[in-house]
């Protein structure tokens, strides 16, 4: 049976890096005679202009029927003057809640051909390779929102709550994953002022209870945050809330030159749903220019995860590393010595390395 990825391209540059992840999966089908299916659903802004819905409900019912969903991204200023729930974001919002995608696992990896394109050190960021599980179906941005009158102009309130059960299950998880790394897990937060943090802590002590194996230590945020620039190598599995995790992870982005790079995979009970961590990119959309290997590398991912062909994923996470090693790098990774593709050029050097490391 052809597996049925559902493809979400977005706003700004998503169509254009979306291009270059079918491309790709394209190539590894082809070499492993692995089949698939492709569906296109509209989201975000390009949804609101045409449905008046961020998520319109023919694109949720796709993505349900689907076996795994890839995001590009959504998003950009001809919207931000939108009200909240007009919003491209409410949409990738209420997708995630919708497919009950809990845990948003971020990896960090700082390749070694990349280590000159950072803005830090190279001897700081040398064999970086930690993971972010970032909790993304509650918190701050799910709670109840309000705006009302006040003397000086209005009040705005936004609210942070989570469960007991929210936490365990996110915890759990990674728990599960650092016990199968290197047994270290770091659990972000703000205990010394948030109540909800404080929830966070005491769940992670309990959870901490069935993983012996493994050491837990408990970071603050904005230590964390001074931390992941200091010396990101103490680190191998952070777990943290959704709003730190979003943030740790545009900052963590850096370790590997630039946040064109990083992959996501969001998981819960039902599809999987796989998206670079990065935005639309408005400033550079259309230009031809955007870093695609944060897409194609989250297309591992759902090769990895939704379908358990780890060998098909390691080929494209190789061919990765080989294309950068022989110096080819998008404009948001080049220097003066390397050699400047495009977007479409840099997913046509993925799949010619995927063709030359099978064997025919
Ligand atoms: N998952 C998502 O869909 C997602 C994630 C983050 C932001 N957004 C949305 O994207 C829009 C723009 O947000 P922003 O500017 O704060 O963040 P952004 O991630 O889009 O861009 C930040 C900077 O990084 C650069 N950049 C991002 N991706 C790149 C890539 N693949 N290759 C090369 N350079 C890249 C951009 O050019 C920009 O200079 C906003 O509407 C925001 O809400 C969407
Ligand atoms: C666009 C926005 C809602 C989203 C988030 O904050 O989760 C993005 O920043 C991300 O990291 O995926
Ligand atoms: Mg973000």
């Amino acid at each position: 049976m052809p597996k049925k990825i559902a493809l979400l391209p977005g706003d700004g540059i998503g169509p254009e890096i979306m291009a270059e992840a079918v491309k790709v999966l394209e190539a590894v089908g082809k070499e492993f005679s692995r089949e698939f299916t492709f569906q296109s659903l509209p989201i975000g802004g390009t949804a609101i202009d045409e449905f008046g819905d961020p998520l319109p409900p023919q694109t949720l019912q796709g993505l349900k029927e689907s076996d795994a969903v890839l995001l590009a991204a959504v998003g950009g200023p001809k919207w931000d003057q939108n009200p909240g729930n007009l919003r491209p974001e409410a949409g990738l919002l209420r997708m995630r809640k919708e497919l009950g995608v809990f845990a948003n696992l971020r990896p960090v990896k700082a390749y070694e051909p990349l280590l000159h394109a950072s803005t830090l050190k190279e001897e700081v960021l040398a064999e970086v390779d930690l993971l972010i599980v970032r909790e993304l179906t509650g918190g701050i941005y799910f709670g109840d929102k309000s705006r009302k009158p006040h003397v000086s102009g209005e009040q705005a309130t936004d609210t942070l709550v989570y469960t007991t059960e929210e936490i365990e299950r996110i915890v759990r998880m990674a728990f599960v994953i650092a016990r199968n790394r290197k047994k270290l897990l770091h659990s972000v937060d703000k205990a010394n002022v948030l109540e909800s943090s404080r929830l966070w802590r005491e769940t992670v002590n309990q959870v901490a209870k069935d993983y012996p194996d493994v050491q837990c230590e408990h970071i603050l945020v904005d230590n964390c945050a001074m931390q992941l620039i200091r010396n990101p190598r103490q680190f191998d599995v952070l777990v943290t809330e959704n709003m730190f995790g979003d943030i740790l992870s545009d900052e963590a982005a850096m370790l590997t030159g630039s946040i064109g790079m990083l992959p996501s995979a969001s998981l819960g009970a039902q599809v999987g749903l796989y998206e670079p961590i990065h935005g639309s990119a408005p400033d550079i959309a259309g230009k031809g220019i955007a870093n695609p290997l944060g897409i194609i590398l989250s297309a591992a991912m759902m090769l990895r995860h939704s379908f358990g062909w780890e060998q098909e994923a390691a080929i494209i996470e190789q061919s990765v590393q080989e294309v950068l090693a022989k110096g080819a790098r998008t404009a948001d990774l080049a220097g003066p010595q390397d050699t400047k593709v495009s977007t479409s050029e840099m997913g046509d050097l993925i799949v010619q390395a995927i063709g030359c490391r099978i064997p025919s």
